[in-house]
C-alpha cells in the first residue's frame, strides 16, 4: 500500500484495530503499522498530548523513532537488583515472538544508590504508538498489550490514543536564554581534590582510573522546550546518538552522545572505546595538529587503552570472537575530538541483551576501573546523584538492539537546566586541565543556550 498522510494512516490503523480479531491471539503482544508519507519526527513529538514521550535517533544508522504513552511501563524506582531486572527482561522476552516489538528506556548510572524520581534506577516501556523512520521510509504504530488486560478495553485505548494525537507543528525558534545563575557540583575547588586524591600515587597503582564529572545547573525565567533544544545539538553533531524520554511535562532528559554502548545484529555485536579528547582547531592545520598531538598523548592513549582493554576481557568469556582495533582513529565532534578504537564481537548463542547491558555497563569511558572502588570512590565523594547521566540509554528487540552512553546530556526542569560533564582521571591527569576538558565538553550545550 501506498504510503498516506498522517491523517490517513490514522484512520487506516483505526478500522485496522476495529477489525483486528481477538479470538485466538497467537501473541499476547501485538502491533499493527501502517506506511506514512515523511513528517519531522521531532516537531511531531514535541506536539502530542500524551506521555512519556520518547525520541530516539540512532548513529550510524538510519533509524529515527519518536514514541507515545505506553501499554507496558517496567519502572524500577527503588533498589533493584540486577537479577530481579534480568528476570523481568528474560519473561518480557519469552512472551512474545515479533521481531519488531520493542522496549525504549534506559537504566541509571548506578543502580545500588537512589537516582531521579520519574526515571528511576531502570525504566522501559512498550510505547503505545511509533514513528519509526528507517531511512526515507516511515511507519507509524500502535502496540497493544493483552497479555492480562480483556482484549476490549485494550482495543479501545488504543483507538482513543489515536484520536488525541496531534498533528505536527513547527517547534518554537531557539532561543538564548538569560542567566540568572550557575552553580557547579563539585566546585572548582572540590575538583581539584578529587583529582588530587584519584592521582595520588598509591590510590592510582590499585585503581587506574576513575571517572570523574560535575553537575552544572542553570538558573533561568524562560520556557525552555526541550525538543527544541534537541533539535538543536542534533544539527551541532549529526554524527551523535540522539534521544530524549520525558516521563511528565516538567522533567525531560535529552542527549546528543557520540558514545555506543553496544548495537547488536543478531549475534554480532559492535562497541567502543571512546576516550581521550582535546578540542577542535580554528582552521583545518590547527585541527590536524591537535589531532596528531592527541594520537601522541601518553595520558590520552592510557585513557583510551583502558577502556579497550576491559571491553574486550568482559565479552571475551560472552563471544566466540572479539577484535579490537590496535590503533586509535579521531573522532570529531563541533567543539571537541576523542581517541576512537571499534570493537567487534561475535557472541556465543543464547547471550541476551541485558546480559550484555550488565557486562558492559558502565564501562571505564563513564566509571574507571577496577569497576567497583572506582564506583565506591564516586558514589562517596563526587556529591551529588549522576541519575542517568552516564547510564544507559536505548531499546531492546529480538532482532536487533541498540544502546548508547548518556553522556553529553541535560535534565530540563521548570526554572534550571542541569548539565552534566565527566573527565576521566587518570595517572597524568592535572585537575586545572580536566577541568578545561569539562567546560570543553559543555561548549556545544552553552553555545545554543547562550552568548559564549
Ligand atoms: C564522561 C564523559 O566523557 C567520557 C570521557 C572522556 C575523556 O575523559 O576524555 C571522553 C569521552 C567519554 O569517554 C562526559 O562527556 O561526560
Ligand atoms: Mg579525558
Amino acid at each position: 500500500m501506498a504510503a498516506l498522510i498522517l491523517s490517513q494512516a490514522i484512520s487506516s490503523l483505526t478500522d485496522k484495530l476495529k477489525q483486528f480479531n481477538f479470538q485466538s491471539p497467537s501473541d499476547p503482544i501485538i502491533q499493527l503499522s501502517v506506511s506514512i508519507k515523511a513528517i519531522p519526527a521531532i516537531a511531531w513529538l514535541s506536539a502530542q498530548p500524551i506521555y512519556p514521550r520518547i525520541y530516539w535517533k540512532g548513529r550510524d544508522t538510519e533509524e529515527e523513532v519518536s514514541a507515545i504513552g505506553n501499554c507496558k511501563d517496567f519502572f524500577y524506582e527503588e533498589a533493584s537488583d540486577d537479577n530481579q531486572l534480568a528476570m523481568a527482561y528474560q519473561e518480557q522476552r519469552a512472551l512474545s515472538n515479533n521481531q519488531d516489538i520493542r522496549y525504549y528506556g534506559g537504566v541509571a548510572f548506578d543502580r545500588t544508590t537512589e537516582s531521579w524520581p520519574e526515571f528511576g534506577r531502570a525504566r522501559f516501556v512498550l510505547p503505545r504508538i511509533e514513528l519509526r523512520r528507517s531511512g526515507t521510509e516511515y511507519k507509524l504504530l500502535v502496540n497493544l498489550n493483552c497479555e492480562n488486560q480483556d482484549t476490549e478495553s485494550e482495543r479501545r485505548n488504543a483507538i482513543d490514543s489515536l484520536a488525541s494525537l496531534a498533528a505536527p507543528k513547527p517547534l518554537p525558534p531557539p532561543n538564548k536564554v538569560s542567566l540568572l545563575g550557575r552553580n557547579d557540583r563539585p566546585d572548582r575547588y572540590h575538583w581539584t581534590e578529587l583529582v588530587n586524591k584519584v592521582t595520588h600515587p598509591k590510590f592510582i597503582k590499585e585503581t587506574p582510573k576513575v571517572v570523574l564529572s560535575r553537575l552544572t545547573q542553570l538558573e533561568i525565567n524562560e520556557e525552555i522546550n526541550p525538543w527544541m533544544l534537541l533539535a538543536c545539538w542534533q544539527g551541532r553533531n549529526p554524527n551523535s546518538f540522539q534521544f530524549g524520554f520525558q516521563f511528565s511535562p516538567d522533567s525531560t532528559f535529552i542527549s546528543c552522545t557520540p558514545e555506543r554502548l553496544f548495537r547488536r545484529r543478531q549475534r554480532e555485536l559492535f562497541t567502543e572505546a571512546l576516550a581521550g579528547t582535546t578540542t577542535r582547531g580554528l582552521n583545518q592545520e590547527e585541527d590536524a595538529l591537535l589531532a596528531t598531538q592527541l594520537m601522541k598523548d601518553s595520558k590520552n592513549s592510557h585513557e583510551n587503552q583502558l577502556v579497550r582493554q576491559h571491553i574486550v576481557d568482559v565479552l571475551t568469556p560472552l563471544s566466540n570472537y572479539v577484535g579490537a582495533e590496535e590503533t586509535p582513529k579521531v573522532f570529531k565532534l563541533s567543539h571537541i575530538q576523542h581517541l576512537h578504537r571499534s570493537i567487534r564481537a561475535e557472541l556465543k548463542p543464547g547471550v541476551d541483551d541485558f546480559q550484555l547491558l550488565l557486562a558492559l555497563h558502565p564501562t571505564p569511558a563513564v566509571g574507571g576501573l577496577p569497576k567497583e572502588p572506582a564506583m565506591n570512590f564516586i558514589r562517596q565523594r563526587e556529591g551529588y546523584n549522576r541519575g542517568w547521566y552516564a547510564g544507559a540509554c536505548g531499546y531492546f528487540n529480538k532482532y536487533e538492539s541498540e544502546f548508547a552512553v548518556a553522556i553529553r546530556s541535560a535534565l530540563i526542569e521548570p526554572g534550571r537546566i542541569n548539565l552534566f560533564a565527566g573527565a576521566g582521571i587518570v595517572s597524568g591527569s592535572e585537575a586545572d586541565a580536566e577541568w578545561v576538558e569539562l567546560e570543553n565538553k559543555l561548549t556545544t550545550i552553552l553555545s545554543i543556550l547562550t552568548e559564549l
